[in-house]
C-alpha cells in the first residue's frame, strides 16, 4: 500500500480536525500518517511518495506560523517524483481578497522544488474576490471554509479523497 504523509499546521484547530477527517476518509492511520508541522523537520518528508499539505491562511494572506517557520527549510527537500495534494482552511467572507492564499503560496514553492500537483478543485460554490490559490480558474487544492460553509466540509472531503485515491493509485 502506498504510504501517504499528511503535513498540517493549525492555529485554532480547524485544519487539524480537517486533517483527521481526511485521514479517516482514506481508511485511517494505516494509510495516512499525520504530522503537525509544529513538530516536523525536512527529514520527515523523505519517505513519502505521496504527500498531502494542509495550511490555513492567517494575517491577511500569510502562512500559518508553523508553516512560516518551515518555509525556508523546504528547500532542503527533494520533491521530484512526489505527488503532492494541498488543502486549506480560510474565510471567504472576512478575507475575500486573500481567500486561501496560503495554499497557493505553498503549492508554488513545492512545485518549484519538483513536485507534481494532484487534487485540483473547482471554484464553483465559493464567493470571493481574489486568491493566490487559484490557477487557471481552479483551486490548486481543496478549499474549505469552516467560518462560513462548515456544513459543506464533509461532502467536499469525501469527493476530494475519492479523486485523490485515483491520482495516488490506491
Ligand atoms: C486575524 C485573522 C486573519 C485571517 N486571514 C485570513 C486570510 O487572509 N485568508 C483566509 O482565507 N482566511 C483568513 N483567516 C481565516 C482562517 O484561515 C480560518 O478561520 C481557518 O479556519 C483557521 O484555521 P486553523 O483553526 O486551522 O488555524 C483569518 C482569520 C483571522 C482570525
Amino acid at each position: 500500500m502506498t504510504k501517504i504523509g499528511l503535513f498540517f499546521g493549525t492555529q485554532t484547530g480547524n485544519t487539524e480536525a480537517i486533517a483527521e477527517a481526511i485521514q479517516a476518509e482514506f481508511g485511517g492511520d494505516g494509510v495516512v500518517t499525520l504530522h503537525d508541522v509544529a513538530d516536523a523537520s525536512p527529514d520527515d518528508f523523505i519517505g513519502y511518495p505521496c504527500l498531502i499539505i494542509g495550511c490555513p491562511t492567517w494575517n491577511i494572506g500569510e502562512l500559518q506560523s508553523d508553516w512560516e517557520g518551515l518555509y525556508d527549510e523546504l528547500d532542503e527537500i527533494d520533491f521530484s517524483g512526489k505527488q503532492v495534494a494541498y488543502f486549506g482552511a480560510g474565510d471567504q467572507v472576512g478575507y475575500a481578497d486573500n481567500f486561501q492564499d496560503a495554499m497557493g503560496i505553498l503549492a508554488e514553492k513545492i512545485t518549484e522544488l519538483g513536485a507534481t500537483t494532484v487534487g485540483y478543485w473547482p471554484t464553483d460554490g465559493y464567493d470571493f474576490s481574489d486568491s493566490k490559490a487559484v490557477h487557471n480558474g481552479r483551486f490548486v487544492g481543496l478549499a474549505l471554509d469552516e467560518d462560513n460553509q462548515p456544513e459543506l466540509t464533509g461532502d467536499r472531503i469525501k469527493a476530494w479523497v475519492t479523486q485523490l485515491k485515483l491520482a495516488f493509485g490506491i
